[in-house]
């Protein structure tokens, strides 16, 4: 059945915009906000109970799989009040649900600004984690009004009079104002959406002002073109609208406007402080930017909305397609992804060893693997991605600056200095484990800068760290030492200068661009050796004997050698059955194709990628 709304006074375009409620829930990973967004639904009736399926909201294959929210998504409700003085009221939801993981903290910036107000979510059985503290700080930044609430509260190790303690102690107030529910038995959640109403502002906005609405995401879908996301500040759109991208100056039909509830639902317009998309049927992903405010054509707004920062990207890596020919396939799916998140950034570039492809930036590992997953999966592109790396910045001894966003871009020439970015890196974690987590910290290179007890049984350290030492597995790490309690969260700073050098891989004397790596001195010789013994496993012997040498420029720091062999494939075809022996070297020709020559040396495609795999530096989690 799908969802009607109400046509009349409480119609998209014709709220008032007093009745309006915009608010996220934020939260640490895994605390809930998905299981309580979908008793939302289906408490306000939305989603037909029928229909209603475990994380709704979540929409792509991979949120599903991995239970993870990695795209922002807004829901229109109806909510009348329950219960109390003002009971009967009604009121319209826009719900704006948040991905949690540190890689798309832009994801949760770019959705409080949409917001009047914000349910900070935290496990009644767990207490405040690294990223409750780090949305919350967020959320404080955007002016928002915040609803401490405790979840989970059907667990037997719920302690939600502990936690509320701890949460009141941590924003002010008190412990009684912590509102308990259960996402997952809906216990509590009625109330909630009472006190959401009661609560949050309504959204404050000049209805007779030229208009004036701020994308906070943009996707492109295949049979509509791109849809673009908005909340109106002021003014009114209507479907009959002309609109104007205001940072490009572009006019667009509009194809159709309207909300989402919780599928898109068709609106005459939206007015101020209303949250819905557009479609202009425009298929250049690029015309629709995040951060852009969309006017009218035929009555602009003269000043844009203050946009978003642009997010950085932190991490690089190079993305080639096994086969050759999947090029502009792969340049018009980057093009699509890159709409619906301004993090990703690519441009071409050529490997010795792997082709063409493009060298791409993003926030982070996992940021990586989804990209890769997606482009993969609803592309249906195969792909080889290149080592990982940050951005470094050298500094030649002629004084002049090379960015380094590919290690092969490194200088040859003498360095005077290398920097490298750092994160400022927050671990929360019970007592018991300090030791382990400083330990740890004092491996990659961290520089302990405070410590404070939250509680008595539960620490908060703070480190300054390269990043380079933090995105691969320290995660893994810290979960491991910590038997899973510490949580971990942290954020770009600055950089410093530090003792990095370049390991090149040879295959028989030829440098494989595609494993060059920047590390730390101290540990280049781990890399070069670990590289170096798994090429060993991974490349076939070929008919000459084949040194794989790790080296930092003319120094070799390790050595691996594939024996020669003569692979004589019809050795076992003794008698004469000539059709047996055309398949066998048929079957070989088809094993070959797979092949990329380095040099004089075959590759399997897949020595690349197991080669490249992070498992000798840990791999990249699903999860933080
Ligand atoms: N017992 C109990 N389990 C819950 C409750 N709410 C959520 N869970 C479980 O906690 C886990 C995480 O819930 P999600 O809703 O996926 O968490 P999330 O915060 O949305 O996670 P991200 O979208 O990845 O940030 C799931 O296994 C849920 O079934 C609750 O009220 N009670």
């Amino acid at each position: 059945m799908p969802p009607t709304l109400d046509p009349g006074a409480n119609a998209p375009g014709a709220t008032d915009p007093g009745r309006i409620r915009n608010f996220c829930i934020i939260a640490h990973i895994d605390h809930g906000k998905s299981t309580l967004a979908d008793r939302m639904l289906q408490l306000t009736g939305v989603v037909d109970p029928r229909l209603m399926r475990a994380q709704y909201l979540d929409r792509m294959d991979i949120e599903r799989e991995r239970g993870i929210t990695i795209k922002s998504q807004a829901v229109r409700m109806p909510w009348t009040i329950r219960e109390g003085e003002r009971a009967g009221e009604q009121a319209v939801l826009n719900m704006i649900d948040t991905p949690g993981h540190v890689d798309f903290t832009y994801e949760v910036s770019r959705s409080l600004a949409a917001c009047e107000g914000a349910i900070l979510l935290v496990d009644a059985a767990q207490g405040i984690e690294a990223q409750t503290l780090a949305n919350l700080y967020l959320a404080l930044e955007n002016d928002l009004h915040i609803i401490p609430v405790l979840n989970k509260i059907d667990l037997p190790a719920a302690q939600p009079e502990k936690y509320a303690e701890e949460l009141a102690h941590l924003i002010g107030g008190d412990p009684a104002d912590c509102i308990r529910v259960s996402g997952k038995t809906g216990e509590g959640v009625p109330y909630l959406l009472d006190e959401i109403v009661r609560q949050f502002t309504p959204p404050v906005g000049d209805a007779d002002a030229p208009a004036r609405a701020m994308i906070f995401d943009s996707v492109y879908d295949v049979y509509r073109g791109v849809v673009t996301y908005v909340r109106v500040i002021d003014g009114h759109i209507s479907a009959r609208d002309r609109i104007k991208m205001m940072s490009t100056g572009a006019v667009h039909e509009l194809l159709e406007i309207g909300v989402i509830s919780p599928e898109m639902v068709k609106a005459e317009a939206l007015g101020v402080g209303e949250v819905g998309y557009l479609i202009t049927g425009v298929k250049d992903v690029r015309q629709s930017r995040v951060g852009d405010t969309v006017t009218i054509n035929n009555r602009p707004a003269t000043e844009a909305l203050g946009g978003y920062k642009d997010p950085k990207p932190m991490v690089y890596s190079g993305l080639y397609p096994i086969d050759g020919s999947d090029y502009p396939a792969l340049r018009d799916a980057l093009d699509k992804l890159k709409l619906n998140d301004a993090a990703l950034t690519y441009e071409p570039e050529t490997s010795g060893a792997l082709g063409f492809g493009f060298r791409c930036g993003f926030l982070g590992l996992l940021h990586l693997e989804i990209i890769g997953e997606r482009l993969e999966r609803e592309f249906n592109l195969d792909l080889i991605s290149t080592a990982p790396n940050v951005v470094y910045r050298a500094i030649q001894e002629d004084g002049q600056e090379v960015v380094v966003t590919n290690p092969s871009e490194y200088p040859t020439g003498k360095i005077a200095e290398v920097y490298e970015p750092t994160v400022r890196a927050t671990v929360l974690t019970p007592n018991d484990y300090v030791g382990a987590v400083m330990e740890l910290c004092q491996g990659r290179r961290g520089n302990l800068l405070g410590m404070d007890y939250l509680s008595a049984d539960r620490v908060e350290l703070r480190y300054t760290l390269p990043l380079a030492e933090i995105i691969f597995d320290f995660f893994d790490q810290l979960k491991s030492r910590t038997k899973g309690y510490a949580s971990l969260d942290y954020e770009p700073t600055d950089e410093q200068a530090s003792d990095l050098v370049k390991v090149d891989i040879l295959l028989h004397g030829e440098p494989v661009d595609a494993f060059s790596a920047i590390v730390h001195k101290d540990k280049a010789y781990a890399y070069g050796t670990t590289i170096a013994a798994k090429l060993r496993n991974l490349i076939p012997r070929q008919q000459f004997e084949v040194p794989i040498q790790a080296a930092i420029g003319s120094r070799v720091i390790a050595r691996e050698t594939i024996r020669a062999i003569r692979k004589d494939v019809l050795a076992k075809c003794y008698g004469g059955d000539i059709s047996r022996k055309r398949k066998l070297l048929e079957k070989q020709k088809e094993g070959k194709k797979r092949m990329k020559m380095v040099g004089r040396v075959e590759v399997p495609q897949e020595a690349f990628i197991a080669a490249l795999s992070s498992d000798s530096d840990g791999k990249a989690t699903g999860k933080k």
